[in-house]
C-alpha cells in the first residue's frame, strides 16, 4: 500500500521528468529560487514535535496549514488507483504527478499547464501517520491557546473520501483530533473546573443564570444524553471502519450530567461498556498543558454542534422529535455588538467532562447529515462545527468572565456535481461547491489584503453562511488552522490538484491582527443615563440573547428613551474627540520631540562619522604619498644609477675608442644589451693589444722600408751603370716610372710607396672614423643625460653598433692593406734583386751577378737580424686568416655568431 509514497529525502525526479511547477515555495524559498514568492508563499517550516511556537516568537504569525494523506484502501487498489499520483518530498514538500487518464494529464499533453506540480506546507503527515502522532504534532499549541485565552478555528479541506471526518473525529477505537482535544482541555483544566452550571456564554459575553435557569439548562443536557439510545449510537450516520460493529449488541451506555446528583443513565444492555464508549482513554492523565493563567482563574466548558446544509444553519444538538418527517429548525445568522456573526439560538451545553463532551458530540453525528455517494459510502453531505467553548472565571463571582471559542470544522468533501444521479445529491454538491469556492475567493480576497495594504478589496464572506461563520477567525478574532486532507487515489487526481491549489493559497495568509472594538451598545447607552433604570431585564435566555446582539428591535423603546440615547451618543462622541484631541496633543508633542532628539542625536553622530571619516582619508592619502615618495625616489635613484653606469661603460669606451685608432673589430647583436656591453669591454681590451702590435709592425716595416731605399740609394750610388749602359738603365727607369703609373692608372703594377701612402691615408681616414665615433659617442652620452627612455638609450646603442660595425669593416680593409703591403714588399724585394742581376749583368760581373743572384733572400750586407722578420713576413702572410681568427676580438665575433671577417680586395668601396 501507498508503494508511490517514498520517505523523505529520495530522490524523486529523474531528469528526463518534467520539472514540477511550484505552487508553493516555503521550502524553495531558503534555496533562493523564486525569491520573489518569499512574502507570498508560506514559510512556516514547522518543528518535529511542536512547531509552532518556536513559529509564534519570529516574525509574523502564518496560518498553518498541514496535509495528512489517507492511505489506499484494498478496493482502490484492486481498482488500480495506485498510480504514483502523489509523493511526499520531504516534511514539507508534495509532488502531485498527473496519471495519464487525467484531465490536467490530457491538458499537458495539449499543451495547457503542467503535468507535475509542486507544493510546499507546514508539514505533510504521510499515509503511515496515526491519529496520536497526527494529533500531536498539529493540535497541542491550538489548544494550549484555546485554554490561555486565544480562539481558535481548526477545519478539514479536501474532496471526498479524502479523510476528514476520520481526521477530525475519528473512530470509535481511535478517535481523532476532536476528541483528543477534548480530553486535553479536561485533562489540564482538572481541579480549575467550574463545577456549576450558573454562567453560560452568549454571543460574546456571558450571563448569570438563576437556580431555575441553571435547572433548565441540567435538563436539557439530560434529556439530550438520554434520548441517545444504544442503537442510535452505534448506527451513527457516519460510521468509520467497522469499530461500531463491534460494539452492537449488548452493551449499555451512562449519561452524567455531572450535575448535583442529576444523572441519567441509558441501560440498553447489561453489559457496560462506559470506558470504551468514552473519550478519555485518548488522553492520558498525565497528558495536560500547563495553564498560564493565574491559579484562581477556574474554567466553564460549553460545547454547541451545528451544520449547514444546503445553506441553512440547523443546530445539531436540538431536541429530536420523532417521526420520519421531522422538521429541523433552521437558525440565523446575527452580528454581536462587535460585528462578529453568530448562530443565534444554538444551544450550548455545559459539559463537565471529556466524556460528556463526546457524548454530546456523538448524538450530533447522530443528527448530522450524511449520505451515500459514489465515492464514500457515509459521505458528509454538509459542513459541520463543533464549538468548545471556555469561559476563564477570575473569582467565584466574576462578572466578566473572558470567553475563548475553538471551533472545529469538519467541511463536505468537494466533488464533481455531474457524479451525483440523484437530485437531491446534486443540490447538496453544488451547495457544497459554491460554498467551498466562496470560501476560496475569501482566502484569496484576504491574501491580496495582506499582500497590499493600500489597494484593499472587499471580503467576500457574506456570499456563503459558511464565510460568515467564518468571518471572525479570519479578521482578528481569533486564529486558523487548515488541514488538507488528500487521498492517492488516481481517479480522483483533478479535484485532488484543485484542493492543493486552493490551500496552497491559504498558505500564504498570516493570521489577521486581533482587533478590539469595544462599541457601546444601544442597552449599555440605556443604561448609562438610568432610562432603563426600572426597566426589569428578562431572565429570559432568548431575550437576554436578543438584546444583546445588535439585531436588537429599536422599536421596543419610547421616543424619550432613543432621544436620551442620541443626546448620551453626542456627548460620548463630544468627550471622544476631545480625548482624542488631547491624545493628538500629546502624541504631536512626544513626536517632535523625539523627532528634535532623533535630529540631534544623528547629527551629532553624523559630525562624528565625518570627523573619522575625515581622518581615515588623511591618514590614507598620508600613506599613500609617502609610498609614492618612496617608490618614486626608489626609482629615480635606480634610473640615475643605471644611467650613471652607462655613460661610465660609454665613457670607457670612448677613451678606449679614442686611444686606439684603430678600428674596432667586432660585430654585436643588437638583441642582447647586457652582454654587448661586456663583450665591447672585451672586444676593446683584445683589438687594443691587436691594434698595438699592428703598429708596432707597420713602424717595423717602415723602418724596413726606409733602409731598404736607402740600400738601393746606396747601390745605385756604387753600382752607378756606365754611360753606356745610362741608355739603358734610363729605359728600365722609365719602365719602372711607367709601371708606376700604370699602377697608379688601376695597372696590376703594384707600388710600395704608393701602398704605404694608401696606408696612411686609410690610417687617417680611420682616425676621421673614429673621431666621428667620438662625436656620435658624445652624443650619445648627451643624448643618454637627457633622455630617460630605454628606447633612446637603444637607439643609441644602435648608432654605436653601426659605428662599430663600419670600425670593424676599416679594420678588416688594414689588415688587408697590411696583407698588401707584405706583399708588396716581396716583390719589391725581388724587383730589387732583379735590378741587381741586371746591373750585375750589364756590368759583366759574374761574381757581382752571383752575388746578386744569392743574394735574393741573403743579402751580402744585410744585417742578419732582418733575414728573420723577411721569412717571417713571408711564412706569416699566408697565416693571415688564422691570425684574424684566433684573435680575442675573433672569438668575442664567434661567441656573438657574427660572420667572420673576410679579406677585403683593395680598392673595394666600402
Ligand atoms: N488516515 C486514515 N487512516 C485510515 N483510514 C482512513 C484515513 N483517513 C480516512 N480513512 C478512511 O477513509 C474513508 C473515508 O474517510 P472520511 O469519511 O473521513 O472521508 P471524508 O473526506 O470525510 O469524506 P466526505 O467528504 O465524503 O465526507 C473512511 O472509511 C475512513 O475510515
Amino acid at each position: 500500500m501507498a508503494n508511490n509514497v517514498i520517505s523523505p529525502g529520495l530522490g524523486i525526479l529523474s531528469d528526463d521528468e518534467e520539472s514540477p511547477v511550484f505552487e508553493s515555495t516555503s521550502a524553495d524559498c531558503a534555496a533562493g529560487i523564486r525569491k520573489d514568492l518569499l512574502n507570498e508563499f508560506s514559510v512556516i517550516s514547522p518543528g518535529l514535535g511542536h512547531p509552532s511556537q518556536s513559529m509564534l516568537d519570529e516574525g509574523p504569525d502564518k496560518v498553518m496549514v498541514y496535509v495528512r494523506i489517507r492511505p489506499f484502501v484494498d478496493e482502490e487498489l484492486d481498482k488500480k488507483e495506485d498510480q504514483g499520483c502523489v509523493v511526499v518530498e520531504n516534511q514539507e514538500t508534495l509532488i502531485l504527478r498527473a496519471p495519464k487518464d487525467s484531465f490536467t494529464m490530457k491538458n499537458t499533453e495539449r499543451g495547457m499547464g503542467q503535468s507535475v506540480h509542486k507544493f510546499t506546507f507546514s508539514q505533510i503527515f504521510g499515509p503511515e501517520v496515526d491519529q496520536k502522532q497526527f494529533f500531536d504534532g498539529t493540535m497541542r499549541r491550538v489548544v494550549k491557546d484555546a485554554l490561555n485565552g486565544q480562539n481558535w478555528l481548526v477545519y478539514t479541506y479536501g474532496v471526498t473520501n479524502s479523510g476528514k471526518t476520520y481526521t477530525i473525529q475519528g473512530t470509535n477505537k481511535d478517535g481523532g483530533i476532536l476528541p483528543r482535544s477534548i480530553a486535553l482541555i479536561f485533562n489540564s483544566a482538572q481541579d480549575r473546573l467550574y463545577k456549576s452550571s450558573d454562567l453560560k456564554p452568549l454571543s460574546n459575553e456571558v450571563i448569570w443564570l438563576d437556580s431555575k435557569q441553571v435547572r433548565q439548562e441540567e435538563l436539557k443536557k439530560v434529556s439530550l444524553l438520554v434520548n441517545l439510545r444504544e442503537e442510535e449510537l452505534m448506527t451513527p450516520m457516519k460510521r468509520s471502519g467497522g469499530d461500531e460493529s463491534q460494539l452492537r449488541g449488548g452493551t449499555s451506555i451512562s449519561f452524567d450530567s455531572g450535575i448535583g446528583g442529576l444523572s441519567s443513565t441509558s441501560h440498553a444492555n447489561q453489559t457496560s461498556i462506559q470506558l470504551e464508549e468514552t473519550c478519555s482513554r485518548w488522553g492520558e492523565q498525565q497528558d495536560a498543558i500547563s495553564l498560564q493563567e493565574p491559579s484562581d482563574i477556574q474554567l466553564s466548558i460549553w460545547v454547541a454542534y451545528f451544520e449547514i446544509y444546503n445553506e441553512f444553519v440547523y443546530d445539531l444538538l436540538e431536541p429530536m422529535s420523532s417521526g420520519p418527517n421531522r422538521k429541523r429548525t433552521t437558525l440565523r445568522l446575527c452580528e454581536d455588538r462587535n460585528g462578529n456573526p453568530y448562530v443565534k439560538d444554538l444551544n450550548w451545553i455545559n459539559v463537565h467532562s471529556a466524556d460528556e463532551a463526546w457524548k454530546v458530540l456523538r448524538v450530533g453525528r447522530k443528527n448530522q447529515s450524511f449520505a451515500s455517494t459514489h465515492l464514500n459510502q457515509n459521505s458528509s453531505r454538509s459542513h459541520s462545527i463543533f464549538c468548545i467553548r471556555i469561559l476563564h472565571m477570575q473569582g467565584k463571582h466574576d462578572m466578566t468572565p473572558k470567553i475563548s471559542e475553538l471551533s472545529f470544522c469538519d467541511l463536505a468533501g468537494s466533488e464533481r456535481c455531474k457524479d451525483q444521479r440523484s437530485g437531491d445529491r446534486m443540490k447538496e454538491a453544488t451547495n457544497i461547491n459554491t460554498s467551498l469556492h466562496t470560501l476560496g475567493r475569501c482566502i484569496n480576497a484576504l491574501r491580496q489584503n495582506q499582500q497590499n495594504k493600500l489597494r484593499q478589496n472587499v471580503v467576500p464572506f457574506r456570499d456563503s453562511k459558511l464565510t460568515r461563520v467564518f468571518q471572525a477567525y479570519f479578521t482578528g478574532r481569533g486564529k486558523s488552522c487548515m488541514i488538507v486532507n488528500i487521498n492517492q487515489c488516481a481517479s480522483t487526481y483533478d479535484e485532488t490538484l484543485h484542493a492543493m491549489k486552493f490551500s496552497a493559497i491559504a498558505s500564504q495568509l498570516v493570521q489577521a491582527p486581533v482587533v478590539k472594538i469595544n462599541m457601546p451598545s444601544i442597552q449599555s447607552l440605556i443604561k448609562e443615563s438610568s432610562i432603563l433604570a426600572n426597566r426589569s431585564y428578562t431572565d429570559d435566555e432568548e431575550g437576554s440573547d436578543e438584546e444583546s446582539d445588535s439585531e436588537t428591535d429599536i422599536t421596543m423603546f419610547n421616543k424619550e428613551e432613543l432621544l436620551q440615547v442620541i443626546e448620551n451618543m453626542k456627548q460620548l462622541v463630544v468627550k471622544e474627540r476631545q480625548e482624542k484631541l488631547a491624545m493628538e496633543m500629546t502624541i504631536r508633542k512626544e513626536v517632535c520631540s523625539e523627532m528634535m532628539e532623533m535630529m540631534q542625536q544623528q547629527k551629532s553622530q553624523y559630525g562624528e562619522t565625518m570627523e573619522d571619516e575625515r581622518e581615515l582619508l588623511e591618514e590614507m592619502y598620508e600613506e599613500r604619498l609617502e609610498n609614492l615618495k618612496e617608490s618614486l625616489t626608489n626609482y629615480y635613484k635606480r634610473e640615475l644609477k643605471e644611467r650613471d653606469e652607462h655613460i661610465e661603460e660609454l665613457q670607457a669606451a670612448l677613451e678606449e675608442a679614442k686611444d686606439v685608432p684603430d678600428a674596432l673589430n667586432t660585430t654585436k647583436t643588437k638583441k642582447d644589451i647586457a652582454p654587448l656591453r661586456r663583450s665591447k669591454r672585451l672586444a676593446v681590451s683584445d683589438t687594443t693589444t691587436e691594434v698595438a702590435t699592428l703598429k708596432m709592425e707597420i713602424a717595423e716595416l717602415t723602418a724596413e722600408l726606409k733602409s731598404k731605399n736607402e740600400e738601393i740609394e746606396r747601390l745605385k750610388v756604387i753600382h752607378e751603370p756606365p754611360s753606356s749602359a745610362k741608355t739603358f738603365t734610363a729605359d728600365v727607369d722609365r719602365k719602372i716610372q711607367e709601371g708606376q703609373k700604370q699602377y697608379l692608372t688601376g695597372s696590376h703594377h703594384t707600388c710600395t710607396d704608393f701602398r704605404h701612402t694608401r696606408a696612411l691615408w686609410n690610417v687617417r681616414l680611420l682616425r676621421t672614423e673614429m673621431q666621428k665615433f667620438g662625436e656620435s659617442l658624445q652624443q650619445m652620452d648627451r643624448a643618454c643625460c637627457h633622455t630617460t627612455g630605454a628606447e633612446k638609450l637603444r637607439q643609441a646603442l644602435g648608432t654605436c653598433d653601426e659605428i662599430l660595425g663600419k670600425q670593424e669593416k676599416t679594420l678588416a680593409e688594414l689588415q688587408n692593406n697590411m696583407a698588401l703591403v707584405k706583399m708588396d714588399l716581396r716583390k719589391k724585394t725581388a724587383c730589387i734583386a732583379e735590378q741587381y742581376h741586371t746591373v750585375q749583368r750589364l756590368q759583366g760581373t759574374p761574381s757581382g751577378f752571383k752575388r746578386m743572384c744569392n743574394n735574393e733572400n741573403v743579402q751580402p750586407n744585410q744585417p742578419t737580424e732582418k733575414r728573420p722578420f723577411l721569412r717571417n713576413l713571408l711564412s706569416r702572410t699566408p697565416g693571415q686568416k688564422a691570425l684574424l681568427e684566433n684573435s680575442p676580438y675573433s672569438r668575442v665575433l664567434r661567441a656573438r655568431r657574427s660572420p667572420v671577417l673576410k679579406t677585403v680586395a683593395f680598392g673595394t668601396k666600402y
